[in-house]
C-alpha cells in the first residue's frame, strides 16, 4: 500500500494541503521520485553552511575603518552570496520570541477562519492549489500584510489582540534594518544620500513594504518536499527571521546549500529589483524551503517594495536593463506564472533579451 494513504490525516487548523496534492503525491510515489526530485540527490549530501556574518554594531563604530571593512564585508557577501546574516541588529530576542508565539495562535486557528474570515485584511495563502506537478508544491501557509494594513482599525485580527502590537513593532524594526542595511549597499556602490532626500530605495517607504508569516506545517510524505518552492524574490531587499528548524536552502557557486540556523541571528537576502539597480553588482539568488516531516517551522519575512509607478533605476549607467517600474515588474512576473507556470522576472527587462523568442 501506498505510504500516501496512511497518516494523511490533518487537523482541522492545516490547511488541505495533502487533499488538494493526492494525486500528485501518489503520481510521485508510483514513479520513484519526491517533489523536488531534480534536487534530492543532491540534498542527500548536502551540508549546512553558516552564511557569511555581518556585525551591524561595526557600522556605528566611530572607528570608519572599522565601519568600512563591515560595509565592505557586507558588499563582498551581497555580490558573492546575495545572502547573508546580520547580528547586533536591534531587533530584540524577546520580540521575535512573543512574534513567534503570536503566529503560532494565529496558525492555530481553524482553517476556516484564516481562509474565509477576512483576517489580516484578507491576507491569507496556503499551497499552490493549482499545482500541476510536484515541483509546484508548497507545502505551507502564510499571510502576506501590506505594512499600512497592521495598524489600519477594519485589519480584523479577530481575538488575536495583542497580535497587531507585536506585528507592528516587528514591522517597525525590521523596517530599520532594512534602510541600513540597503543604505549601505548602495553607498558602497558610490551613491551617497547626500543632505537631501535619500536617494535610494527610490520609491520605498514605510507604506510599500510587506510583512509576511509562514508556516511550514510539518510534512509526513517524500522528504525532499518543497516547503516553498525554488524563487527568487521580487522585491529590493528581504529581511527574514526563521526558528531553528532549519530548511532553507540557497543556490552558491551553482549548488543548493542549506542554510544553518543561527539563535540571534536575521537573514538577508538581496531581491530582483536591487540586483538591476546595481547592474548585476549584487544578487538576486534563487532560493527554497525544504519540507520537514517532523517539526513544524515559522518564519517572518521583511519585503522592501517600492512604489508601483516608482521606476527602478540604476546606481549609474550604463546599466544592462531597460527602465521599468516596479509595477510593470510585477505584471511581467504573473503572466509568465499565469502562461507557463515560471517566473522569468530580470531576463525579461536586459536590454539585450537573453529570453528565448523575444530577441
Ligand atoms: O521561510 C523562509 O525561510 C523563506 C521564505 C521566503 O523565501 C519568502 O517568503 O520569500
Ligand atoms: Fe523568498
Amino acid at each position: 500500500m501506498l505510504a500516501f494513504a496512511e497518516g494523511t490525516s490533518c487537523t482541522t487548523t492545516d490547511p488541505p494541503l495533502a487533499d488538494s496534492y493526492r494525486a500528485l503525491l501518489c503520481r510521485g510515489e508510483l514513479e520513484g521520485v519526491g517533489a523536488a526530485s531534480a534536487h534530492a540527490v543532491e540534498s542527500l549530501a548536502m551540508l549546512e553552511r553558516d552564511l557569511p556574518i555581518i556585525d551591524l554594531e561595526r557600522l556605528a563604530s566611530r572607528d570608519s575603518r572599522e565601519s568600512k571593512a563591515c560595509a565592505d564585508a557586507m558588499a563582498r557577501a551581497a555580490s558573492e552570496w546575495g545572502f547573508f546574516q546580520v547580528v547586533n541588529h536591534g531587533v530584540g530576542r524577546d520580540l521575535l520570541e512573543e512574534m513567534r508565539r503570536e503566529q503560532a495562535k494565529l496558525f492555530r486557528l481553524p482553517f476556516r477562519t484564516k481562509d474565509k474570515a477576512g483576517l489580516l485584511n484578507g491576507s491569507y495563502r496556503w499551497g499552490n492549489p493549482t499545482a500541476t506537478s510536484l515541483g509546484q508544491l508548497s507545502w505551507s501557509e502564510s499571510f502576506h500584510v501590506p505594512l499600512p494594513s497592521i495598524s489600519r482599525e477594519d485589519c480584523d485580527y479577530g481575538k488575536l489582540n495583542s497580535l497587531r502590537g507585536v506585528m507592528q513593532v516587528v514591522a517597525d524594526a525590521m523596517s530599520r534594518v532594512a534602510y541600513t542595511v540597503a543604505g549601505t549597499l548602495a553607498e558602497n556602490l558610490g551613491q551617497e544620500a547626500g543632505g537631501g532626500e535619500p536617494v535610494f530605495p527610490a520609491g520605498c517607504d514605510g507604506t510599500t513594504c510587506f510583512l509576511r508569516l509562514n508556516r511550514y506545517p510539518a510534512c509526513p510524505f517524500a522528504a525532499d518536499s518543497f516547503g516553498m518552492v525554488p524563487h527568487t524574490d521580487s522585491d529590493f531587499l528581504t529581511i527574514l527571521c526563521q526558528d531553528q528548524v532549519g530548511g532553507l536552502q540557497l543556490i552558491k557557486d551553482s549548488h543548493w546549500v542549506a542554510v544553518k540556523p543561527r539563535a540571534n541571528a536575521l537573514i538577508v537576502n538581496v531581491g530582483d529589483l536591487f540586483q538591476a539597480w546595481s547592474n548585476n553588482s549584487y544578487k538576486s539568488v534563487e532560493h527554497k524551503v525544504v519540507a520537514n516531516s517532523k517539526a513544524e517551522r515559522f518564519s517572518v519575512a521583511y519585503f522592501m517594495c517600492p512604489l508601483s509607478d516608482s521606476p527602478v533605476g540604476t546606481y549609474g549607467e550604463p546599466s544592462p536593463y531597460k527602465p521599468f517600474t516596479f509595477g510593470e515588474y510585477r505584471r511581467s512576473v504573473r503572466d509568465d506564472v499565469e502562461r507557463t507556470g515560471k517566473k522569468i522576472g530580470l531576463p525579461n527587462f536586459l536590454k539585450r533579451s537573453t529570453v528565448h523568442g523575444l530577441d
